[in-house]
């Protein structure tokens, strides 16, 4: 039937937008999605680029690449269909439109709370807990399951400055190799969460363009070859 068959044109002409991180999964997300068909056009690489959105060897398929935290909310708004995140973020937003099916076992680290080096573990009555943090609803999460009420200072980066600067007595940050945290003089009291990042989809999109079933389908494989290599 014409109309039924207009739609589907429609649906096969119409670009995906694939999302990820302009930091540190890139480098370790670039090759698996080399895997999966996801390769950027050549100006991606150019560091000089401004451009934001790229085109890629799928002539369906456009990339954009936004910083972490909107990654998340490109792909839960239906504004791209697919992307890549780290765990963390996921966390944190909780986007109900939001499905994460593979684990892509990159970008490893662990979201942790940390102090300052000697300093005494802050009372748990104590009136007045400030914590530093890029994660204001995983932080206030991790202390209320503990009784804890903590008060969240909101920082987009560089949270180890915050207990010697009398912000916060506390972080919630990322840790990796802990090298961050020990030159700044700061040592992890608690972790909260293990973190890698995940190829993340769009629900609605999920249900209604099969092509974005075909690339989960694609990163789940990958991610199971990797498993048992
Ligand atoms: N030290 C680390 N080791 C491994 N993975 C990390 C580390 N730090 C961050 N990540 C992962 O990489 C993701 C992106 O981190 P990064 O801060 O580099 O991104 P970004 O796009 O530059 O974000 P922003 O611009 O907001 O800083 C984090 O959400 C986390 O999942
Ligand atoms: O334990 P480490 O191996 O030292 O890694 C931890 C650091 O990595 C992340 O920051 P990033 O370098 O991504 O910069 P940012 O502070 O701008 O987010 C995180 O926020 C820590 O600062």
């Amino acid at each position: 039937m014409p109309k039924c068959r207009g739609a589907m044109t429609d649906q096969a002409t119409q670009q995906l937008t694939f999302a990820i991180p302009k930091g540190r999964i890139l480098d370790e997300a670039l090759p698996v999605m080399a895997r999966a068909g996801v390769v950027p056009e050549d100006a991606f690489h150019d560091k000089g680029n401004r451009s934001l959105s790229f085109a890629t060897t799928r002539e369906d398929m456009r990339l954009i690449r936004v910083r972490a935290f909107d990654v998340a909310t490109f792909v839960a708004h239906g504004a791209a269909q697919i992307g890549i995140v780290g765990s963390d973020v996921i966390e944190e937003f909780d986007y109900a439109d939001l499905y994460a099916p593979v684990d892509l076992d990159i970008g490893h680290c662990r979201l942790s709370v940390a102090r300052v080096a000697g300093a005494d573990a802050p009372h748990v009555h104590s009136s007045h807990m400030r914590v530093a943090t890029k994660y204001p609803n995983l932080t206030r999460r991790h202390f209320e399951a503990r009784g804890i009420q903590a008060e969240c200072v909101k920082l987009n980066g560089a949270m180890e400055l915050a207990p010697s600067l009398g912000l916060a007595s506390q972080i919630v940050d990322l840790v990796s190799t802990g090298r961050t945290l020990k030159e700044n003089g700061l040592v992890e009291s608690d972790p909260i969460m293990d973190v890698s990042a995940r190829l993340i989809v769009n629900r609605a999109a999920l249900k209604t363009d099969p092509r974005v079933g075909e690339l989960v389908d694609a990163f789940r494989s990958i991610a199971q070859e990797r498993e048992a290599a």
